[in-house]
């Protein structure tokens, strides 16, 4: 990859504000107790995803008529999508406890050992970005999940033994933004897999209204769709778009949601009609105005909206593609017509000349 990283200044207020950003998929942990008041408990509350739901409603009904517990689940999909909601929602169906850790908490063997070996029988293990995994981790995992059982090692060098251990049947719930990564012999020991998709506009309008009448927001159902349609098909956004307008409602305007009152106030926290931010909109900005529509590199590109690379790479440029504003190519970003035009800039023929809508995305 040729990446053009000639020296470029950080401008002064170009950059993003501190703490996560409205359009930010991932969970801001200060968020997590308003996040969890939001979550479905029961499939029948889980809005959209009709085939994970119902696939994975047969699941658990095929299991609760056995009286066995349920296959190990993996879930995949954006951050956001409502992977760990439907951990909670598997264990609230089959009546069974969850345990919640994650792939980078889990570094060492012995720390997998400990969860497993205090699970009780049926309980649901949530584990969030397995493939963030150790290697031994994953090793011990494969036997957990395959026979219930853990080789506990004691002792070191020559001398060290591997003790069996039998652990309780369990449900794993894995879950992960990128399958791809994920060790084929791993995958395999999943019975059921589910990959989430973003939400339809329609699924989101009744995500954010069920949200306003547990937070106990007057919301229009023109107020919840103009919120639906910025929040990048996501309903973690879509939750969190809805308290900053909720605040809006009750500090500018008379508490009641309506589609002015939800537009005055994305409006005002940058969130345009698409759902793209100040920083998506700097992405572009810059790609276009500064680099000629492209090809550009990431890290130039990031210094000049004085943003982490990090950053751009995964929270602007997924949603900017997904649109069809950006791609990635293997010489660098570059817009594309519709990204001049969302901008209110006329496309140069040049830009789209040595650049095919099929170049694949070497990059994902
Ligand atoms: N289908 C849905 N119906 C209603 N609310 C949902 C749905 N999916 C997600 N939500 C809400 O969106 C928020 C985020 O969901 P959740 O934490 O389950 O996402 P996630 O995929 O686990 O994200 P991450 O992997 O980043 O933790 C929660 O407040 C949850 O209530």
């Amino acid at each position: 990859m040729v990446e053009r990283e000639d020296a470029f200044e950080r401008e002064d207020g170009a950059g993003h504000d501190a703490g996560i950003d409205l359009v930010d998929p991932h969970p801001d942990p200060e968020e997590s107790a308003a996040e969890s008041a939001l979550r479905p408990t029961t499939l029948a509350e889980f809005e959209g995803q009709p085939r994970v739901s119902d696939q994975l409603g047969l699941v658990l009904e095929a299991a609760r008529a056995r009286a066995a517990v349920p296959d190990h689940v993996l879930l995949s999909g954006p951050p956001g999508l409502g992977k760990t909601t439907l951990a909670g929602i598997i264990a609230a169906e089959m009546g069974a406890p969850l345990r919640i850790s994650s792939g980078p908490a889990i570094q060492h063997a012995g720390d997998l050992a400990a969860i497993l070996s205090g699970l009780t029988e049926g309980e649901v293990f949530f584990l969030d970005e397995i493939h963030r995994m150790s290697r031994p981790a994953e090793e011990m995992l494969y036997l957990a999940m395959e026979d219930f059982r853990v080789d506990v090692v004691v002792g070191k060098g020559p001398g060290a033994t591997a003790i069996p251990l039998d652990i309780p049947r369990f449900t794993l719930v894995g879950a992960t933004t990128r399958s791809g990564l994920l060790p084929g012999p791993l995958r395999d020991r999943f019975g059921f897999t589910a990959q989430l998709d973003f939400y339809d506009a329609e699924d989101l309008e009744h995500i954010v209204r069920r949200s306003a009448a547990l937070i106990g927001a007057e919301l229009d159902p023109d107020g919840a769709a103009e919120i639906a349609g910025r929040s990048r098909g996501t309903p973690r956004i879509a939750n969190r778009l809805l308290r900053r307008v909720r605040d809006y409602a009750l500090v500018r305007a008379d508490g009641r949601i309506s589609a002015g009152v939800a537009r005055a106030a994305l409006d005002l926290y940058e969130v345009d009609a698409l759902g793209l931010d100040r920083l998506d909109r700097g992405v572009l900005e810059a790609i276009c105005n500064r680099f000629g529509g492209g090809p550009v590199g990431l890290s130039t590109l990031a210094i000049s909206v004085g943003e982490e690379a990090e950053t751009v790479e995964e929270v602007a440029e997924p949603f900017l593609v997904r649109l069809g504003f950006l791609m990635r190519t293997p010489r660098g970003r570059v817009a594309t017509a519709a990204g001049w035009r969302h901008l209110g800039l006329n496309p140069p023929r040049s830009v789209m000349a040595d650049v095919t809508p099929d170049e694949p995305d070497l990059f994902s």
